[in-house]
């Protein structure tokens, strides 16, 4: 089967969770499409037959490129099996409103484009303090104090839980099949 992973990264860690993706997908037997949908390209020569979607959420948000995306290829994402995997910080927050607040990013987004992926997953991202300029690690360290997160920006971390995203990829693969 033919799987598009499409996905948008702002600062490489959903780029690193989509490759994860494909990963399982190939190791699966099955055919991933890999696809940066900033990249404007046309994203498969043979049909896909299924989708996988993955971005970040940044202020509050998720990049509107991504947003225009799915806006763009509703049809065609309402007429095969579809997953999101929406990437947050709140998601892995110290207060249950955040948390809260982060699982309810994918319905704003499916109010926006009227997709509605099959399964969800709100995936921890990272905080990479040292790639980021001046203003953008400001605005990190004032997230991260604000949620219980690591502040020290000498360091990077990692949130991802990898087993997790696993198993939410072979799920999907098996309700694919079924
Ligand atoms: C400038 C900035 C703003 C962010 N804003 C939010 C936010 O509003 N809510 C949230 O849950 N996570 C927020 N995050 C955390 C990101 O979702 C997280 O770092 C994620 O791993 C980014 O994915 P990417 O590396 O693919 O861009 C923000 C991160 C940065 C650097």
């Amino acid at each position: 089967m033919n799987i598009l992973i499409g996905f948008v990264s702002i600062e490489g860690q959903t780029r690193k969770i989509a490759e994860k993706i494909a990963e399982h997908v190939e190791k699966a037997g099955h055919r991933a499409v890999f696809f940066n949908v900033t990249s404007m390209a046309e994203y498969a020569l043979e049909r896909p037959e299924a989708v996988i979607l993955c971005a970040p959420i940044h202020a509050g948000r998720y990049p509107a490129p991504f947003v225009d995306f799915v806006r763009r290829e509703r049809d065609f994402l309402k007429s095969v099996p579809s997953a999101f995997v929406s990437v947050s910080l709140f998601i892995r927050s110290e207060f249950e409103e955040e948390r809260e607040e982060a699982r309810h990013f994918p319905d704003t987004l499916m109010a926006e484009t009227g997709w509605t992926p099959g399964r969800v997953l709100n995936a921890a991202g990272a905080l990479r303090y040292t790639e980021y300029d001046f203003f953008k690690r400001w605005m990190a360290k004032r997230l991260a104090a604000r949620e219980g997160a690591p502040t020290d920006a000498s360091q990077n971390f990692e949130f991802t839980d990898w087993a997790e995203l696993e198993r939410f990829v072979a799920d999907f693969l098996a309700g694919v099949r079924a």
